[in-house]
């Protein structure tokens, strides 16, 4: 069974529909990417998956329940983060604050935030540096450190690399590829960069005008 069956899925925007007819499906494990141009609807997905938008129709089926219905933090109690696009990092708290935050929102222990640090060294020498004041790369790799300070099974990531200088981007793989190992973190990837999609996708998605199909542009293609 999927740990993530997603079927017949419509979202939008009040009367404004743009998710239609989605499909998808996300084993333990794997990382499945979405690629798609500017405004197709990727993160409106991500939106649509993790609760921030209400579903007009279709079933999220996680871990075997349809949390379709369910409020934000219900999903992420059971295991879905969410990583939004521009991180939303709190600006005036420091790292380690911003990570103490997700734990406790999470009702996980606090030693999970030191778990963490541990596996993020780029971290340690900032640990009391505000959010704010990080760079985009920084503020990336604490967004991802702070969701997984929830204890998610399945991380919806929205576009990491945007912004982001390439060899942070590679650091940026490198990590999600050794959490994946590790703790066997399922990741749902929505992003523009095919390069990075190559480098980390299992499997890849494309996204257009609020549908999803398999993968069959020149680009995607030249990766596989
Ligand atoms: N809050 C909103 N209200 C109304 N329409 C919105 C809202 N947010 C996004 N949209 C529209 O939904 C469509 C899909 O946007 P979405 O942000 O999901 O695209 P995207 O594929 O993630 O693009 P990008 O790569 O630029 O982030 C776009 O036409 C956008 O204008």
């Amino acid at each position: 069974m999927s740990l993530l069956t997603v079927s017949d899925l419509a979202a939008g925007y009040g009367q404004i529909g743009i998710l239609r007819d989605v499909a998808l499906t996300v084993d333990k494990g794997e990382i499945l990417g979405v690629l798609g141009h500017n405004g197709m609807g990727k993160s409106t997905l991500l939106k649509a998956l993790s609760g921030a938008i209400p579903v007009t129709r279709g079933a999220i089926v996680f871990e075997g329940l349809d949390v379709a219905r369910e409020p934000p933090f219900r999903r992420a109690r059971r295991g879905l983060g969410y990583v939004p696009q521009g991180r939303q990092i709190f600006p005036a708290l420091t790292v380690r604050e911003n990570m103490e935050y997700a734990a406790r929102a999470a009702a996980q222990p606090l030693e999970i935030v030191d778990d963490m640090i541990a596996r993020f060294p780029r971290l340690t020498p900032i640990l009391d540096r505000a959010g704010g004041v990080l760079s985009g790369g920084e503020q990336q790799i604490l967004a991802l450190a702070r969701c997984l300070c929830g204890r998610p099974s399945l991380v919806l990531l929205d576009e990491p690399t945007e912004g982001i200088q390439p060899s942070i981007r590679d650091e940026i793989v490198e990590t999600l590829l050794r959490l994946r190992r590790s703790l066997g973190l399922s990741i749902l990837l929505v992003e523009q960069n095919v390069k990075f999609m190559g480098d980390l996708a299992d499997r890849v998605l494309h996204m257009e005008k609020g549908r999803l199909s398999a993968a069959a542009t020149p680009e995607i293609a030249a990766m596989a």
